[in-house]
Order: C-alpha cells, then sequence, then structure tokens
C-alpha cells in the first residue's frame, strides 16, 4: 500500500495537471523574500515550480515514487490557510480508481513498441480476464 499511494502521488507531481493556483488578492502591503508586494496585488502560485523544485526533490525531472516513501505524502494540493478542501475525497477516489484498474486490468505495451517517446508519449494495451483489450494513448503535456 506505501508503494501504490506513492505512485499515485508521484503520478501527480510528474503530471502536473494543475500547474497554478487560483487567483488571490493581497488584503496588504507585504513583503515576500525582499519583494514588496502591494495591498490588492493579485497573486497567483507557481505550482509547476514547486512540483519541480531542484532544492525539494531528488529527482525532479523523473518519475521517481520514491519521492513519497519518507511520509513527505502531503505535498501536492497546496498546504496552509487555502489548503484544497476536496483533498480528502480526492485521494481517496485516486486510490480507488487506481486500484480498481489495476484489479481488473492488465497493461502491457504493444508489441513492438518502444517503452516511451517522450515527445508524443506511449500506447499502452489494457487486458482484462474477460479478453477484452483496450487501447490507450499516453501523452505528455510538456518537455521532459
Ligand atoms: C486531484 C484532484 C484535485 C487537485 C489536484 C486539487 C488542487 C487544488 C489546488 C492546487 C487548490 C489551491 C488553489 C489556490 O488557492 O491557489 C485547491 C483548492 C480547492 N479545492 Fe481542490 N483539488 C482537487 C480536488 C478537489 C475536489 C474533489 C474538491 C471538492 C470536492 C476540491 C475543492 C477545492 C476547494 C473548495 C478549494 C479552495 C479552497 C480555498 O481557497 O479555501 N478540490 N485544489
Amino acid at each position: 500500500m506505501p508503494y501504490t499511494n506513492a505512485v499515485i502521488h508521484e503520478t501527480q507531481r510528474y503530471g502536473d495537471i494543475v500547474p497554478a493556483g487560483l487567483p488571490h488578492m493581497t488584503y496588504r502591503d507585504t513583503e515576500l523574500q525582499g519583494y514588496f508586494i502591494p495591498k490588492g496585488t493579485t497573486v497567483i502560485a507557481n505550482l509547476s515550480s514547486v512540483l519541480k523544485d531542484e532544492t525539494v526533490w531528488e529527482k525532479p525531472h523523473q518519475f521517481y515514487p520514491e519521492h513519497f516513501l519518507d511520509g513527505k505524502s502531503s505535498r501536492g494540493l497546496v498546504t496552509g490557510r487555502r489548503v484544497c478542501l476536496g483533498e480528502q475525497l480526492a485521494r481517496m477516489e485516486l486510490f480507488l480508481f487506481f486500484t480498481s484498474l489495476l484489479q481488473h486490468f492488465t497493461f502491457h505495451l504493444p508489441e513492438g513498441q518502444a517503452s516511451s517517446d517522450k515527445k508524443s508519449g506511449f500506447n499502452l494495451k489494457a487486458s482484462c480476464s474477460q479478453r477484452k483489450t483496450a487501447n490507450l494513448h499516453l501523452g505528455s503535456h510538456s518537455p521532459v
């Protein structure tokens, strides 16, 4: 289970599906890391920079579930006052969805398919015990 959870968390980190937060507005003059931010400024957190931060992650540009095997699994849906209110629901749903897929299907690369084409993604075949198969295309939306 810890590794399954780590894979789910790493998929969210590496997939970077929410690259920026919601717009927020400063309610007073403030200073952050030497930058003056006047009251009324719209601020949008750059979440991609956090998820690929080279000072935080051991292998920021690789899919590496071990990032989440050290108990730091709360990263990803923001923290603090504006923490995602659906975090627990989203985590539970992702876990059930992912483990159900793995319980019912076997995923494998089609014959002759290279393991990964980093520019256009790669194809997968999913087959279940009733001999039904589906072809899936996993694409990358950002250069890796
Ligand atoms: C994997 C799924 C999800 C991801 C990646 C995600 C991500 C985020 C992020 C990054 C924020 C912070 C935005 C910001 O303030 O800059 C946020 C806030 C929020 N999320 Fe989610 N979310 C997910 C699922 C959900 C679900 C399922 C719900 C509701 C059932 C939900 C409800 C909210 C709400 C209400 C906020 C605003 C909290 C506030 O500003 O006080 N989220 N989410």
